[in-house]
């Protein structure tokens, strides 16, 4: 450790009972790959302390969506978009604004788990604030690692193994320990793009039962094709579809027992009750 370790904080710990989780609303989205138009003005209202659940069938549009909502669409070279995407009112892709700005207040976690493998369990939940600049002192970090692990339910599973590899854990732990490392910054919002389509059922609950615990202090957007899995763990749901080569957009989106129990459009009917995609 360097005497600069010591000197610099770490993200503020939110004050409690202060709404940190922030609202994100998605405004007129639409989106292209080159001349490949896949989404057609997509507005959506992800509020705060809520699961939103985004389903929909293979190819809808789901996960550029998602990866709008982060600033991750630009990255692809073909990738255009337009719309806004407000996070507590403030647009992220305000000219000026910088993209680490809106990735640090919007984690991401994916569908196959990866954590640095060869990089052990406690270097691993602090890896985004070491790629943020961000340092503290050895306290301030090995407190920050207890309370993310915690969060992510794994810390009693790895407190006697803290420096053993990432790559060292099961499936479920390992997306369990991304969980942890997203959390480490202090994100305001959450995205999961089909967090546990790799993985097994008890992995698969307990990921869930995470998804539960977090959603008072953050923010979740989780995409997932799996309808049992988006009716016990989300508030609300946004149904896409892209019909016969037409760009995505939502048919329907509403609380998650309205979703499932009275759908307005016949597709959100369709779709939940397995009758395709
Ligand atoms: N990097 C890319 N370059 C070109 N086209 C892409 C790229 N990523 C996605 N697409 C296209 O955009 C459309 C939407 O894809 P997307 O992955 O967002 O759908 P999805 O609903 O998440 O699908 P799935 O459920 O299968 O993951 C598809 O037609 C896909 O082929």
């Amino acid at each position: 450790m360097t005497a600069t370790d010591d000197t610099l904080t770490l993200p503020p710990v939110p004050t409690p009972g202060a709404a940190r989780p922030a609202t994100l609303e998605a405004e007129g989205i639409s989106a292209w790959f080159g001349d490949h138009k896949v989404l057609d003005r997509v507005s959506l209202t992800m509020p705060a302390q809520r699961v939103t659940a985004l389903i929909g069938p293979s190819g809808c549009g789901k996960s550029t969506f998602l990866r709008i909502l982060n600033r991750m669409h630009e990255l692809v070279g073909s990738a255009a978009l337009a719309g806004r995407v407000l996070l507590d009112g403030q647009d992220i892709y305000d000219r000026g604004r910088r993209i680490t700005h809106a990735r640090r207040q919007i984690g991401m976690v994916f569908q196959k788990p990866n954590p640095f493998p060869a990089m052990s369990i406690h270097d691993n939940v602090l890896a985004g604030l070491k790629l943020n600049g961000t340092r503290a002192s050895r306290a301030e970090r090995d407190g920050l690692v207890e309370e993310c692990l915690t969060k992510a339910g794994l810390w009693k599973e790895v407190r006697d193994r803290l420096r053993q590899p990432g790559g060292a854990l099961s499936g479920g732990q390992q997306q369990r320990l991304c969980i942890a490392r997203s959390l480490a910054v202090r994100p305001r919002v959450l995205l999961m793009d089909e967090p546990c389509s790799a993985l097994d059922p008890t992995s698969t609950r307990r990921i869930e039962q995470t998804i539960a615990e977090l959603s008072d202090e953050v923010t979740i957007v989780i995409v997932t094709h799996n309808m049992q899995q988006a009716q016990r763990v989300s508030h609300q749901c946004a149904f896409f579809l892209a019909e016969q080569g037409t760009p995505g957009l939502i048919v329907e989106h509403g609380p998650t027992d309205v979703m499932f129990g009275s759908p307005s459009d016949q597709r959100t009917a369709d779709y939940v009750n397995g009758r395709f995609g």
